[in-house]
């Protein structure tokens, strides 16, 4: 069976919240998929769920075809980090992982090894209790990775790591997925996936509003752009006006060309000897295209006042 997380309209209510309603997608192997929205949109619920934590009220989620309470041996199925501080403070890092490792039937040299895959080889013998933010994320890491799991699911594991940490992690979720594994990962910052995710659930109020690979989504909101930084602004413009292009000046000596490739541009101003100091392509950042995206979902905004603010922010 293919590693894989299947989540089918899944439906919780906490008393008078409705957290999940009908919440479906699929995570793929071989890829690293981001899970956004905003605060309380149903993204912990969701991978609790799949982790028989909490009870669906209906729908489905399985993990490699299976529910996870019908797996033997679950580490060795899913790797999960939900909570990093959810330890015991009093015992040492190794000894938390050893005492996951016996209840798994995984062996102390297995503990040795995702001790070194997540950095915490000088600090594995201090007690768990004094560990930073950012090494209980590495030790939640490395608890998920001791069953060597085709699938991955991890909540917010970017919260409380420093610059090199992010890094670190985002090589590490290339690395998971470069080896076949099926990698969900939560996150509020657009930013921390920018070159870590292949594909992207954006949900908002407990379902699913954009499923989409990251390539396609850069693409649709980079649109045909070009941004050209040149001293002869207007026959630069009358040039590539003529040409069939719509051109505004949106800086001191800047241009923005739509509807032109900028290899066209190039070759145009050339033919017509204007000067110019720069042609390139637009491309959008994650957080643009996610802004983009976002703004035309009503249900998002109602689910978050601050994702409008960021919006109000973006279009000014
Ligand atoms: N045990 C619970 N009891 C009552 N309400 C809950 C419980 N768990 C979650 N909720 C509510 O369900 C909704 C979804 O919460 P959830 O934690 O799944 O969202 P989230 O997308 O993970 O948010 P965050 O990004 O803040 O972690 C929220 O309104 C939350 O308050």
């Amino acid at each position: 069976m293919e590693a894989t997380i299947e989540i089918s309209g899944l439906r919780k209510r906490f008393g008078g919240t409705q957290a999940l309603d009908g919440m479906s997608f699929t995570v793929l192997p071989g890829q690293v998929t981001g899970f956004v929205g905003p605060n309380g949109a149903g993204k912990s619920t969701t991978m609790r769920i799949v982790l028989g934590l909490d009870a669906a009220d209906a729908g489905s989620a399985t993990v490699s075809g299976q529910p996870y309470r019908s797996l033997r041996h679950p580490l060795t199925h899913v790797g999960s980090l939900l909570d990093a501080a959810a330890l015991q403070p009093s015992r040492t890092a190794r000894n938390h992982l050893l005492w996951l490792a016996h209840s798994q039937g995984l062996t102390a040299a297995r503990v040795d090894e995702v001790v070194e895959q997540a950095g915490l080889r000088s600090v594995i013998r201090r007690k768990a209790g004094g560990y930073s933010l950012g090494m209980r994320q590495r030790l939640g890491i490395a608890a998920a990775l001791l069953g060597d799991p085709p699938v991955l699911m991890l909540d917010e594991p970017f919260n409380g790591m420093d610059p090199e940490g992010i890094v670190w992690m985002r090589g590490l979720l290339r690395t998971l997925a470069g080896q076949g594994r099926a990698v969900l990962v939560s996150s509020h910052l657009m930013s921390e996936l920018q070159d870590a995710a292949d594909h992207l659930v954006v949900v908002g109020r407990g379902k699913v509003i954009a499923d989409t690979s990251i390539r396609e989504l850069l693409a649709a909101a980079s649109g045909d752009r070009v941004t050209l930084r040149t001293t002869a602004g207007p026959r630069a413009m009358s040039v590539l006006e003529h040409a069939g292009a719509d051109v505004a000046a949106t800086g001191p000596g800047t241009l923005t060309v739509s509807g032109l490739a900028a290899e066209r541009v190039v070759a145009l101003l050339a033919a017509s000897a204007v000067p110019f100091a720069e042609v390139s392509a637009h491309r959008a950042t994650l957080e643009e295209a996610y802004l983009e995206l976002t703004r035309k979902a009503v249900e998002f905004h109602a689910a978050d006042p601050s994702a409008s603010r960021a919006d109000r922010e973006a279009t000014r």
